[in-house]
């Protein structure tokens, strides 16, 4: 906290900063310390008001504390739904089926989906049990509403792997994502994502090895090379895009949930 107020100031410039994937300073990386009860949500709460009666006070600042609020929000969430936040119809209770594919699931976690982005932060999450905001909402969309496949089995690897693991947070979240909340479901599309977030292919490359001789934000789309830029380039042994499954969508759509273009 010392660090991201004090030091360098990055809490006043957090709102332009905070959909970014790569380094340290987009977001606070409070996330591990707060899940393990090293810091309270208070005490961030606190300094950051004393750093905007000290230093400044902006949108960034109050974006801060406006994201520890959606922290405390799933924890009331659970305390209401219980145990239906596990549960593969998630608090709407939903009827219809996610689809079981091993396959698809393990290319998922392996980060051997063919989609670029998604695949990038599932190996960072692998190599380092950490993924941004903006990676989680992605991956987690594609799983349950392209893919169709159980949301569950991608909260349960989060779980498995998270550094900041939060029963409330994960399962929360997750289960928004699928969209079983009653809210409205936030559909990624995770190619025009990665243009909008990671314009030049910076991540991709830094994190999937047979993109890395691939320029620019070609690096997003891989598919358009021809079969003699692909060897030429060495990017032969990524694999084709998994397709998009069934059964998820419907119970997405279960009891009046709106879908929208997603957060920004
Ligand atoms: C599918 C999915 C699973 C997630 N699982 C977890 C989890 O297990 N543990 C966890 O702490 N966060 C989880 N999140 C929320 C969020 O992605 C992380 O809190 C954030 O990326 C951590 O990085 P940061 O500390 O730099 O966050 P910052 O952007 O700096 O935000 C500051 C703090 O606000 C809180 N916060 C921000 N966004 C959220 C959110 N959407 N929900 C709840 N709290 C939030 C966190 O405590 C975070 O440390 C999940 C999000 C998604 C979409």
């Amino acid at each position: 906290m010392k660090h991201y107020l004090w030091d360098t100031d990055l809490v006043a410039k957090y709102f332009g900063l905070r959909n970014g994937m790569l380094g340290e300073d987009y977001s606070t990386k409070l996330s591990a310390h707060l899940a393990h009860g090293c810091i309270s949500p208070r005490r961030i709460y606190h300094e950051i008001r004393r750093y905007e009666q000290e230093r400044t006070a902006n949108k960034s600042t109050y974006w801060v504390v406006f994201e520890l609020a959606w922290r405390d929000f799933f924890r009331f969430f659970t305390l209401k739904h219980g145990n239906r936040i596990f549960q593969a119809g998630g608090t709407v209770r939903a009827a219809g089926a996610w689809r079981r594919d091993a396959d698809a699931l393990r290319r998922w976690k392996e980060g051997r989906t063919g989609w670029p982005l998604v695949d990038a932060n599932m190996r960072e999450l692998a190599s380092t049990g950490f993924m941004s905001n903006r990676g989680r909402q992605n991956v987690a969309s594609i799983l349950a509403l392209d893919f169709g496949l159980d949301w569950r089995a991608g909260a349960d690897h989060f779980e498995s792997l998270l550094v900041d693991y939060d029963v409330s947070s994960n399962w929360g979240n997750w289960v928004a994502a699928a969209g079983l909340t009653g809210g409205r479901v936030n559909k990624f599309n995770v190619v025009k994502q990665g243009f909008d977030y990671d314009p030049d292919g910076e991540y991709v490359r830094t994190w999937i090895q047979e993109l890395r001789n691939v320029e620019g934000s070609t690096a997003l789309e891989p598919w358009v090379l021809s079969a003699a830029e692909r060897r030429k380039l060495g990017t032969e042994d990524y694999p084709e895009r998994l397709q998009a499954g069934r059964g998820g969508q419907a119970a997405a759509r279960g009891r009046g949930a709106k879908r929208a273009r997603g957060w920004g």
